[in-house]
């Protein structure tokens, strides 16, 4: 399977996502440059996180208008896995392809630290190597992860199980419903604001994060690889 590890001015968890790939799930992996105008040769796009433009505007807001965008809205259209996380949930919900925005941290401060996730929903293409509410330790790093969206998106997202994890025992950023990320309604496009990618190896504090990259892998395998 091969992933695309896409690149703005300002990303900083390229590197990170690109290790997670290559060396922890030993999967073909390429760095792409914002202005790429064609993802048609990758079978998973992966949005990292940072600062993308240095969270001017808002957050995602300027990376959204990149040429590579239109190519992740076809990507996702085609039904291949899509994932945006932490400064790539922002621009994917920039972008329209998830719902809701990220707003500031409740207590308008910077978090960096490790938090426990539940997995609320492992019947996806990014969890069916989790159990059902399985508690994870994976890590955050945001200041704008308030997930906010009006009432009757979140009774959809509740409605149709878009909710994949939630804070599990304290929220740290205030966000609705504990949501720490959430799919599309078909399900192939994932945000979060946690970085699984930094949770891949126990010699990095932990590799609760392994299993979700390995859910996408089990099930590109199951659909695309014939048996001989
Ligand atoms: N680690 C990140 O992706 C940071 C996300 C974002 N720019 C914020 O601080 O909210």
């Amino acid at each position: 399977m091969k992933f695309a590890v896409l690149v703005f001015p300002g990303s900083n968890c390229d590197l990170d996502m690109y290790h997670a790939i290559k060396d922890e799930l030993g999967e073909e992996v390429e760095y792409v440059w914002h202005d790429t105008k064609d993802l048609s040769t990758f079978d998973g796009i992966l949005i990292p996180g940072g600062f993308s433009y240095g969270d001017y505007l808002r957050c995602g807001a300027m990376a959204n208008q990149s040429n590579v965008m239109s190519e992740v809205k076809k990507a996702a259209d085609a039904g291949k896995p899509v994932i945006g996380i932490c400064n790539g949930f922002q621009i994917l919900t920039e972008a329209g392809l998830l719902p809701g925005a990220l707003l500031r941290n409740k207590n308008l401060k910077f978090i960096c630290r490790t938090v426990q996730l539940k997995v609320v929903n492992h019947n996806t293409l990014f969890t069916n190597q989790y159990k059902e509410d399985e508690v994870i330790t994976v890590p955050i790093a945001h200041g704008e992860g308030n997930y906010y969206c009006d009432d009757a998106t979140l009774k959809s997202l509740e409605d149709n199980n878009q909710i994949v994890f939630t804070y599990s025992g304290d929220n740290p950023n205030g966000s609705l419903a504990d949501i720490a990320g959430i799919t599309n309604e078909r399900g192939n496009v994932l945000g979060m604001m946690p970085h699984p990618e930094r949770a891949v190896d126990e010699l990095i504090g932990g590799a609760d994060g392994l299993a979700l990259f390995k859910s996408i892998v089990k099930q590109w395998r199951e659909s695309n690889v014939n048996e001989a």
